[in-house]
């Protein structure tokens, strides 16, 4: 959020950042409305437990009806001491199940939102920080879902039952009531103007030590041998000290407030019981009419529940300040709110290195160009292009220059072409937008649809696991045997045999426990077990010795099959393995 903002669009954001937090409440509405009417009912039978208080003492102190007057009023008390918990009980149930089910669907939600985003624009993002949008700033929201709805809901319906039984019975006391109610909404709103900012400003500090901390965690290495040990510590201290200062000045709004209605609702119940005291005593004549003992009491009775709702609803109101703080935070970082779904994460893929089918946008008019007589062909048929590149020019978001100007070029199915250029030149760069991952500024990138792709890029991510397992993340399907013969193509079982457990040996994050060339070889074989019609490779030998590197590409031509391969590559073994090379153009776009 702009602080330069007109007060009126600040206003209109504030809305739709609400809406956006009240849709994700739609699948579960059936068991949130029941939960509040639970809430709601167990408030209205306070009425007539109220009544029936007031019933029995002034039958047995002032009437001297006797115990056969009792049975009706301890019956009705009885009923009510009995549905009141019980409904409290069962609507604070299903007020956590709710807010269990939201914040599971906004976790789900907000991962797959930035798997949406693609791999690049998760390159750009620091881990720790998105690890506390679905971790702190989706439990921020945790008080709005369970708190605040539920005090609305019972604002909204409890007060004004109260309101309607004590004016029925003592149209004074109602008055007094009624002119102290819109104390609470008044000072609600004085808390809202600063709690969603200090809100806003605790969870970035939050979000910005998080991310810190896990990068200075994962360069704790760097930071040894460099000696910068005591200096990331006071940084790491001086990021704890920011959060525990916002942290306190949000937590001392929310007293404050609570202190201030607590006050102005003590006040006017003590109006109210002064007024009855006075009354009693023959002091203050305001009714013209004699005050039953049993009117006074049930009045006094039902005060202090016509503000409770209101002072939960209060209490509650920094929490959906702190939830639309955390929306602003989740919509900063997404760049506009993301859309969530109400679907399982499992069902849709979420791995970097790989990218399946037609992935990529072609922004540009002009058709791809069709080899002349085969019009009639199919996708893979070796007379037309599985891959048809057409004046394409390629920037990296938020870069100044493109990476690549007009580039145009076509590889048969089945076919081989290896990108051939100095560091930087764009291979790679082009090797994303083939998989989808970026957007070409200007002209087509065509890929025949229903082609699966995988790419085995420089800079693989393994995960903490065994080698299998890692492999197994682009085909969780594959057999032992598929599996056994991705890794021998890939010459990961070559140092695998040497490992105490083989395939089943257990890495690091990051390929810890695995050397550079041998973490790029377990992302080949990862690619090659998905069995893609379009493999896209990122210098797959740059680290090997030639022995290993001559054994590899055997291997791939035994095993590829009718695979059409695209590789990056500066070696020219892998250039004469291919058959064809692509000299990736200057930046000014002449060829050399
Ligand atoms: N995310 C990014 N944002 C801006 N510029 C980028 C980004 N990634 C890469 N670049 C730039 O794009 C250019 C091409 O990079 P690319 O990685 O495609 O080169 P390359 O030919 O694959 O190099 P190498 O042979 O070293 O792997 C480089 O100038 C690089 O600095």
């Amino acid at each position: 959020m702009s602080p330069s903002l007109p007060a009126t669009d600040v206003a209109a954001q504030r809305r739709q950042r609400g809406r956006w937090l009240d849709a994700r409440l739609a699948p579960f509405r059936g068991r949130h409305r029941a939960a509040s009417a639970c809430v709601v009912l167990a408030g209205w039978l306070w009425i007539p437990q109220a009544a029936a208080i007031a019933w029995a003492l002034d039958a047995v102190l002032f009437a001297h009806a006797g115990l056969a007057a009792l049975p009706a009023p301890l019956g009705l008390l009885a009923a009510t001491l009995i549905a009141r918990p019980l409904l409290t009980w069962i609507g604070q149930r299903l007020q956590a199940d709710v807010v269990e089910s939201v914040l599971a669907q906004l976790r789900v939600g907000l991962a797959r939102a930035a798997a949406d985003r693609g791999p690049l624009w998760l390159r750009g993002q620091r881990s720790g920080a998105l690890v506390a949008l679905s971790t702190g700033h989706v439990d921020a929201t945790a008080g709005y879902y369970g708190g605040y709805l539920t005090a609305r809901a019972e604002t909204m319906a409890v007060p004004l039952a109260i309101l309607v039984a004590v004016f029925a019975v003592d149209w004074i006391v109602g008055l007094v009531l009624l002119l102290t109610a819109p104390l609470a909404p008044f000072f609600m709103m004085l808390i809202g103007m600063g709690a969603e900012n200090a809100g806003r400003r605790q969870l970035a500090a939050l979000a910005r030590a998080g991310a810190h901390f896990t990068d200075r965690l994962r360069g704790l290495d760097l930071i040894r041998v460099y000696g910068r040990g005591e200096a990331e510590l006071a940084q790491v201290g001086e990021a704890t000290e920011t959060i525990r200062v916002r942290s306190m000045r949000v937590l001392r709004i929310a007293f404050l407030s609570s202190a201030v209605l607590e006050f102005f609702a003590s006040v006017s119940v003590a109006l109210v019981a002064v007024y009855f005291g006075f009354t009693y005593l023959g002091m203050l004549d305001l009714r013209g009419e004699t005050l039953s003992l049993s009117t006074g009491l049930f009045c006094l009775l039902l005060a202090p529940e016509f503000y409770a709702p209101m002072r939960r609803l209060a209490a509650n109101y920094h929490d959906r300040a702190n939830a639309l703080a955390a929306v602003a935070e989740i919509e900063a970082t997404f760049d506009g709110l993301p859309e969530i779904e109400a679907e399982p994460l499992a069902s849709r893929r979420m791995d970097a290195d790989l990218a399946e089918g037609q992935a990529v946008p072609r922004p540009s008019a002009s058709p791809a160009p069709e080899p002349p007589g085969d019009q009639g062909a199919k996708a893979h048929s070796p007379a037309r292009p599985l891959v048809s590149v057409a004046n394409v020019v390629l920037r990296h978001p938020g870069a100044r220059a493109p990476a690549l100007q007009d580039v145009s070029l076509q590889v048969p199915a089945g076919g081989r072409l290896a990108l051939v250029g100095p560091s930087g030149s764009g291979k790679s760069t082009l090797l994303d937008a083939l998989a989808g991952w970026l957007p070409a500024e200007t002209g087509r990138i065509d890929v025949a649809p229903g082609t699966r792709i995988a790419l085995a890029s420089q800079r693989p991510w393994l995960f903490h696991g065994s080698i299998a397992d890692n492999l197994r993340i682009g085909a969780p399907d594959a057999s032992d045997v598929e599996l056994a013969e991705a890794a021998r193509v890939a010459q990961v079982t070559r140092f695998a045999a040497r490992l105490p457990d083989g395939l089943d040996t257990p890495i690091g994050e990051r390929g810890f426990g695995l050397s550079g060339g041998e973490a790029r070889r377990v992302a080949l074989a990862r690619a090659l077990l998905r069995r893609p019609r379009l493999l896209l490779l990122d210098e797959p030998t740059a680290f090997l010795d030639p022995g290993t590197e001559a054994d590899l590409l055997a291997a791939l031509d035994a095993y590829l099959d009718e695979c059409t391969v695209i590789v990056a590559t500066h070696s020219d073994a892998v250039v004469a393995w291919a058959g064809a090379s692509w000299q990736v153009p200057s930046p000014t776009g002449a060829a050399p």
